[in-house]
């Protein structure tokens, strides 16, 4: 140790400089004292920064950046007049009615869904965590707008197995919709870790609370068009191949319709899958390309147009939220009950899984021409290749499965669908509230 001490110590701070002493040893000690008083100090000040920098970070807060942090926040609830907040929004007030829980009931599609049950008069619980994945502002406004017609969203996550558990004891919904998710394509490459919470960890909690609710409801849950991934046959039928997603956010979709059949083939759930194709309209996600290009055309900022190799067209086949809305509803309606009882399978359930689209892909460079002439601003485009994180060239659905079965019959294209998205934006985005993000 000593041997190695002194070693250092011999070594010159500023070249040239060396000079031996008489007794080295002593000197050596003296050094040794004087680093070793600088070395306390420096450490000191270096863990006082620390700290400073510890309690002044945003990090700190209580609501951390990384959605998968953000979800173990603790929520209030419990108590008599949360409970009867619960069982008076979840109360059929109609003849043939069903009590369903939402869950995301403050995203886009959870709004519109519980609005819709709500205002033919069945009962209606929303449930979802408010994670700041967007601006969380948004999905309060859109709270504000169930509570006035009268659905309660009850704070919490869908990995919290008592709150589940407390919300089955309170009430026997008939149906859960499921529409809680960390939704987005490209994100997933930054925040891998929030996918497999929700759309994995959560789902597969939900299914453990529903499997063992007694009576068991039937659930239906958003699925996702990504799921036909690198698939090249279109339009994409639900007999097509899915196993070759092109991003880990179709890779836990994927994952969830195989759950879901376990589940159904263990417990004897009733389940159905809705595969969702790019879905827009009014209260829309932030995050989504007509959203942001609408935000960023109007602000006069250049917006990015993908384009696939040697100049290929990228294409979705964007669904109004309406139709998706009636796809919901017709897809509750044709639930059949589920057939097990006490996490006990007594026969064969329903399991389905649906496409709904609009059967109508059309160009983003399109997408972004009616959005000009709607907005009356030209958009500054800059046109690059699709990056590869995730994104498909096209998507297309087959919608004759959901059309026999659903009654299924999409009615908006896109540019009625943009003209009420936009009539809307400019009117929620207008009187002081600023665009997201
Ligand atoms: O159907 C689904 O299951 C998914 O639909 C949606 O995904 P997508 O179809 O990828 O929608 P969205 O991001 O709006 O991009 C639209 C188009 O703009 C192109 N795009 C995008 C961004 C950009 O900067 N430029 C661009 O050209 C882009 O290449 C694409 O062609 C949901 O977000 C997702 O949660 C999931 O529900």
């Amino acid at each position: 140790m000593s041997k190695q001490m002194s070693h250092l110590d011999n070594i010159p701070s500023t070249p040239g400089k060396f000079k031996m002493d008489k007794s080295p040893y002593i000197h050596n000690r003296l050094r040794w004292h004087s680093s070793l008083a600088k070395l306390t100090f420096w450490s000191f000040m270096f863990l006082g920064l620390i700290l400073i920098f510890f309690f002044r970070s945003p990090s700190s807060n209580p609501l951390p950046q990384d959605p998968s942090r953000r979800s173990l926040r603790t929520y209030n609830w419990g108590g008599p007049a949360w409970e009867k907040r619960v069982r008076s929004s979840a109360r059929i007030r109609s003849r043939n009615g069903i009590s369903v829980l939402v869950t995301g009931a403050a995203g886009f599609v959870g709004t519109h869904v519980s609005a819709a049950l709500k205002r033919r008069g069945d009962g209606v619980l929303g449930l979802d965590n408010f994670n700041d994945y967007y601006d969380p502002s948004l999905k309060r406004a859109r709270q504000a707008l169930l509570e006035r017609s009268g659905v309660f969203i009850v704070e919490g996550d869908i990995n919290d197995s008592a709150l589940l558990r407390k919300l089955f004891e309170v009430v026997a919904f008939t149906h859960v919709m499921h529409l809680a998710a960390q939704a987005g394509v490209r994100y997933a490459m930054e925040n891998p870790g929030s996918y497999v919470h929700s759309n994995i960890a959560g789902f597969v909690n939900l299914l453990e609370v529903c499997k063992s609710a007694n009576p068991q409801p039937a659930i239906v849950w958003a699925s996702s068009s990504s799921v036909y991934g690198l698939n090249t046959k279109v339009p994409f039928s639900e007999r097509d191949r899915t196993d070759q997603p092109a991003s880990l956010y179709a890779a836990t979709k994927k994952a969830g319709e195989e759950i879901a059949h376990t589940y159904n083939h263990i417990y004897g759930l009733s389940l159905t899958g809705l595969r969702f194709f790019t879905v827009y309209g009014p209260w829309g996600r932030p995050d989504m390309a007509y959203f942001f290009f609408t935000r960023d055309i109007l602000k006069g900022k250049s917006i990015s147009i993908f384009e696939a190799a040697n100049h290929g067209t990228v294409a979705r086949d964007f669904t109004y939220i309406d139709d998706i809305v009636k796809g919901c509803l017709a897809a509750l309606d044709t639930a059949e009950k589920s057939t097990g009882s006490g996490g006990k399978k007594k026969g064969p359930a329903q399991l389905r899984v649906f496409n709904l689209g609009n059967t109508s892909p059309v160009p983003v460079s399109d997408l972004v021409s009616i959005l000009e002439r709607l907005l009356k601003v030209n958009a500054k485009r800059n046109i690059m290749k699709l990056p590869r994180n995730g994104d498909v060239q096209f998507t297309h659905a087959n919608i004759s499965l959901a059309q026999r079965e659903l009654g299924y019959k999409p009615s908006t294209d896109l540019q009625t669908g943009l003209k009420k998205f936009v009539r809307w934006y400019l009117s929620y985005y207008s009187g002081g509230k600023k665009a997201a993000g």
